[in-house]
């Protein structure tokens, strides 16, 4: 009962300088759908990790006189609309088709667009779901570098990618999760107790008492933005210097066995030194510090990355001293929101992290783009989106351990624009086969940089 119809499909129709794309969109509803005066088209746009919705009036009589009729948005300015609606009777003809082209800018990539047409009372009458590619039409001489693949070559990438994901990657996972059972089931713990979440006895005070209010203010309360650096917040304290005693002397206690014959995992591709937390057996409390304390952050700091459907994680922790690793390369995480929380049981200085841009960010996503670094203390984390350049200057002296929980939302994963990204990123890298999740800019190519290594961690 509703149509949607691109009048060029799948081509930019006009740049809107700085902002991104400007395009006309036809919605047409069914002859003999009724629509209630005062229902309103409502249309959600959705892209990589942002979302958006208007709002449109729909016209008193649709049925009657709403051939290129532009829905008015409701933001905008009103008498231009209401001139645009005022159309010779002549002109008018029952085809109920409607064309959205004046506040729907789109940046250059893959987006879902949903349209609800919804009743004054705010019952949805009909709904309607599409996707919608953007690619340039200038070529390789204006923009420089290689040409833009073809979108219909790109559609099938991201359908091929959808394929493997749903058939390949469970099978890398459950061989993952067997080496990670079968090393917890040979490690002996030196506290029993760490198995299990303690939320008094693991939780710093403050922030229980933030997180149980459940509200959104309270929480974000509990977050102190980083000045400078678009989206990343440090919070005071998060685990308990009981626990930190705790995971500490666990972690001396791993580095003996280590020398056994353990075969632990290295923590991700780039850090050489630490452990992957489940291989300690501490899964049940991965778990509970997910539910208690990462969903719960990150739903109100981050819900356009899928903060709030947060389902798996890979934590581990990293150690750097002049015997194991000095500092961390810039790179993104694997995963959609980090949190990362500083052990500290020796003291020591550098070791800041920095942050560059994020990905899709609408004003910081260059890579080169310099915000503050972080000191971060002991007990202090920092929570970020996983998708956000970062790394770890130099430690200058003692030993810095980090406990890093990667959370991931396999909802927002396996969302078109997610998976458009990576099969854009393959097809650019010229390869398919990596499951990292590397950066997304359309002006990123394999060599560029400024030396430094790059890349996405990935701990398979
Ligand atoms: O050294 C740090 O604190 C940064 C660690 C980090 O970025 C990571 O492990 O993903
Ligand atoms: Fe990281």
């Amino acid at each position: 009962n509703m149509e949607i119809i691109h009048p060029r499909p799948f081509e930019v129709i006009r740049d809107v300088p700085g902002l991104g794309r400007h395009v006309p969109i036809v919605v047409r509803l069914e002859r003999g759908l009724s629509v209630p005066h005062g229902a309103h088209l409502e249309v959600a746009v959705r892209s990589g990790g942002y979302s958006d919705i208007w709002l449109y009036d729909v016209p008193p009589t649709p049925h009657k006189s709403v051939h290129k009729h532009a829905f008015c948005p409701t933001r905008s300015d009103a008498s231009e609309c209401r001139a645009k609606a005022q159309r010779p009777a002549a002109d008018r003809h029952p085809t109920q088709q409607v064309v959205i082209d004046d506040s729907i800018i789109l940046k250059q990539g893959f987006h879902e667009l949903t349209f609800r047409l919804v009743t004054p009372a705010g019952v949805p009458l009909t709904e309607r779901q599409t996707h919608i590619l953007l690619t340039p039409r200038h070529t390789d001489d204006e923009q420089g570098g290689s040409p833009p693949l073809p979108s219909s070559h790109l559609r099938s990438l991201a359908k091929h990618r959808q394929w493997k994901e749903a058939h390949h990657r469970s099978e890398e996972e459950a061989a993952l999760e067997d080496k990670k059972a079968l090393i917890a089931a040979q490690y002996q713990p030196l506290h029993e107790q760490l198995r299990h979440f303690d939320y008094e006895r693991d939780i710093s005070a403050d922030l229980r008492g933030a997180l149980s209010s459940g509200s959104n203010e309270a929480v974000m309360a509990a977050l102190q933005p980083v000045e400078g650096a678009s989206d990343v917040y440090y919070i005071p304290e998060v685990l308990t210097p009981t626990f930190r005693r705790l995971i500490t002397e666990e972690l001396s206690h791993a580095y003996q066995q280590q020398s056994g014959q353990l075969n632990f995992t290295r923590p991700n591709t780039m850090n050489n030194y630490g452990f992957v937390l489940e291989e300690l057996g501490m899964r049940e409390w991965l778990d509970g510090l997910m539910t208690s304390v990462v969903r719960p952050l990150a739903s109100a700091a981050f819900p356009d990355w899928g903060g709030s459907s947060l389902d798996s994680h890979h934590a581990f922790t990293i150690a750097y001293s002049a015997k194991e690793d000095i500092h961390l390369d810039k790179h993104m995480d694997l995963s959609e929101v980090t949190l990362n929380i500083c052990l500290g049981d020796e003291t020591f200085t550098g070791g800041k992290v920095y942050f560059k841009g994020q990905r899709d960010h609408p004003h910081e996503k260059d890579e080169k783009a310099r915000q503050p670094s972080v000191a971060h203390l002991p007990g202090g984390a920092l929570l970020h989106v996983g998708q956000h350049w970062h790394g770890a200057h130099p430690l200058e002296s003692g030993r810095r351990q980090n406990l890093v929980f990667w959370a991931r939302s396999s909802k927002f994963r396996s969302s078109p624009a997610e998976t458009f990204l990576v099969a854009f990123r393959d097809a650019h890298n010229g390869h398919s086969d990596h499951d990292g999740f590397g950066a997304l800019d359309e002006g990123m190519r394999p060599g560029e940089g400024d030396g430094g290594q790059k890349g996405s961690k990935d701990e398979l």
